[in-house]
């Protein structure tokens, strides 16, 4: 691609928000490489035209934190904003310079401070909306004839409207809720304004607490206090509520019966049975399990449990679950399965659910009703290979030694060839293997996990599959056949993850290119004979690793070669690295 007309400004603007806010979408992963491709974009939330971000729209998506100041300054072909439905705090975003604005959607957050008076300068503003936020201050007199849609109720914002012909054409519920404004369409001002110049907007002055002003303060702390806690309890409570309703509307559905008898060595299954015909009020829903050295529980103990949610990925939602027997589990909600027959999905589960290993997270049951399939693991405790790589780079940062990088890539390897084993009729066996899918368990010594396995025969087309970490493989977006050796790209790119230290499709180390494909990258600077230019600089120091480093480098690129035939096998590459080791 060429990539002369990108804009690396408005990247440099995007990245400051994704590295200073949280939400719930992994923009870590996804907002990476050029925000825009001529008139495409890859990140979530942007829309482009000819090499430019014109939309910007992260909507319900739990943004949390303050907008970095001024960010939006560089994206100055910008039409639309909306960060509604989250938790943004702090001032409005300045937007200066965007004078193309034409929506801007601020609603339910938590900004505060008072409306910026040069907004009132946008001259394309069409949609402005402020609902639903902890505004005060006065409303700047907003005169744009473009302007039809203008909402600021449910703030603290007060005086009188402005009598612009733009405001007095509103109605009444654009303003409503608030702490006390006045004026048409609203309620007349009590006291005519003693001087003209008061009509005009100026910014609030800092307001001297007055007696009586005090309690309406405090009143409106006890608002934001109970308005807090109620947002807080929102994600538990509705889980807990949806949950409730399937049980009640879908108890009935229930996971199939095992097969008698047990499959493999190690496949016990054990069946929670209070049906209907019992008669009994306190029906349980079954949950089929995989090992009898799990605790059993059923859906009402899962409902009990609290739970906090880990984090959203493109296939569902992940929660953390306490139950009261002390257990502790990780519950993935599935989502984009909609179509998915009882059946099928029984099957699949069934099928994963036998597989032990090591360096695979443990299936210990699951939960299958029309809208709602669960998915319930073993819950390992250290987070995983995306954040150990990544994040808190910079000061205070505990290095990732070489050995502690190798013995990861060996337990990767060895979950993978195994799945590769176990599965050999699946096309892709794994799927999804990608760092933040490597989960971390030390408990003494440390193990890496494989999670999020097996999902690719559940998806309903080979359109889904592109949200899958298969979703980069030249295979897959050429619409040539999937395989195994489709798994073994990932693993390459893993692998090149690990060594270098950067995150595929970020800014190289150079910073004036792009590498949208790591391998790319580091072929490129092997041929060129720096090779061990490409290597984390945490490692870089470790010179007695640096032959074994580029050995895995070249197994690393075999695995990410662009020809599916031209990979080797997971049992090859395990045969190689274990070489590599023997032979230091
Ligand atoms: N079994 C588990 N135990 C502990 N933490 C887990 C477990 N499974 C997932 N997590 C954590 O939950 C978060 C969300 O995971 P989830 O699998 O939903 O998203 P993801 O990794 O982006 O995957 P995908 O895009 O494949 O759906 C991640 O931070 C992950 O580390």
């Amino acid at each position: 691609i060429n990539l002369d007309q990108y804009h690396p400004e408005e990247r440099d603007a995007l990245l400051q928000l994704r590295d200073s806010m949280t939400c719930s979408l992994n923009l870590h992963s996804n907002w990476t490489g050029p925000p825009c491709i001529a008139n495409f974009s890859r990140w979530a939330g942007i829309v482009c035209s000819n090499w430019r971000v014109i939309h910007l729209v992260l909507e319900g998506i739990q943004l949390s934190g303050s907008l970095p100041p001024a960010f939006l300054y560089n994206i100055s072909l910008l039409t639309k904003l909306s960060f509604r439905n989250n938790s943004v705090s702090g001032p409005l975003p300045n937007l200066t310079n965007l004078v193309h604005l034409e929506s801007v959607f601020l609603s339910y957050n938590r900004f505060t401070g008072s409306i910026p008076s040069d907004y009132i300068q946008l001259p394309n503003l069409k949609h402005l909306e402020f609902q639903q936020n902890y505004l005060e201050g006065q409303i700047p007199p907003f005169d744009q004839r473009t302007l039809t849609d203008f909402n600021v109720s449910y703030n603290y914002l007060q005086g009188s409207i402005p009598s612009t012909d733009t405001l007095l054409r509103l109605p009444e519920s654009s303003y409503g809720h608030n702490l006390n404004l006045c004026g048409f369409p609203l309620e007349p001002c009590p006291v005519p304004s003693p001087s003209p110049a008061s009509a005009i907007f100026s910014p609030p002055p800092p307001t001297p607490v007055r007696p009586g002003q005090d309690k309406k303060k405090k009143l409106e702390i006890w608002i934001v206090v109970l308005i807090a806690a109620l947002a807080a309890l929102v994600p538990f409570m509705v889980f807990v509520v949806v949950l409730c309703c399937y049980k009640k509307l879908h108890g009935k559905e229930t996971a199939k019966e095992p097969r008698a008898g047990g499959g493999p060595a190690g496949w016990t299954e054990k069946k929670l049975l209070h049906s209907q015909s019992t008669g009994d009020p306190e029906r349980r829903v079954e949950l089929e399990f995989f090992d009898r050295n799990i605790a059993v529980f059923d859906l009402d103990d899962l409902l009990r449990a609290s739970a906090e949610v880990l984090g959203k990925g493109k296939h569902g939602t992940t929660y953390k679950a306490n139950l009261e027997s002390g257990a502790v589990v990780a519950v993935k909600r599935l989502k984009n399965m909609d179509g998915l027959g009882k059946k099928e999905f029984i099957q699949q589960m069934q099928l994963l659910g036998k597989l032990r290993h090591e360096n695979l997270v443990q299936i210990i049951s699951f939960y299958y009703s029309k809208e709602e399939k669960l998915v319930v693991y073993e819950f390992v405790p250290n987070g995983n290979l995306f954040e150990l790589l990544h994040e808190n780079r910079g000061v205070g940062r505990v290095p990732l030694n070489w050995a502690a990088r190798l013995s990861i890539i060996k337990d990767i390897a060895k979950g993978l060839e195994f799945l590769h084993r176990s599965l050999p009729s699946h096309k892709v066996p794994h799927a999804n293997l990608k760092s933040s899918n490597v989960l971390i368990h030390q408990d003494g010594q440390s193990y890496s996990k494989l999670t999020n396995y097996g999902y690719l025969p559940l998806l309903p087309s080979r359109k889904f599959s592109q949200g899958l970490a298969i979703g980069r493989s030249p295979e897959l977006s050429q619409g040539k056949k999937l395989t195994h050796k489709t798994d073994v790209y990932c693993f390459g790119i893993i692998l090149l993850e690990v060594i270098t230290g950067r995150i595929p499709g970020e800014v190289s180390p150079r910073k004036d290119e792009i590498v949208e494909d790591l391998s790319d990258w580091v072929r490129t600077v092997v041929n060129n004979d720096w090779s061990t230019d490409i290597l984390d600089v945490e490692i870089l120091a470790a010179r007695e690793g640096h032959d074994e480093m580029l050995k895995l480098t070249e197994i690393a690129l075999q695995c990410a070669d662009v020809t599916p035939e031209t990979r080797p096998n997971m049992s090859e590459v395990m045969r190689r690295i274990e070489e590599i080791e023997q032979k230091n």
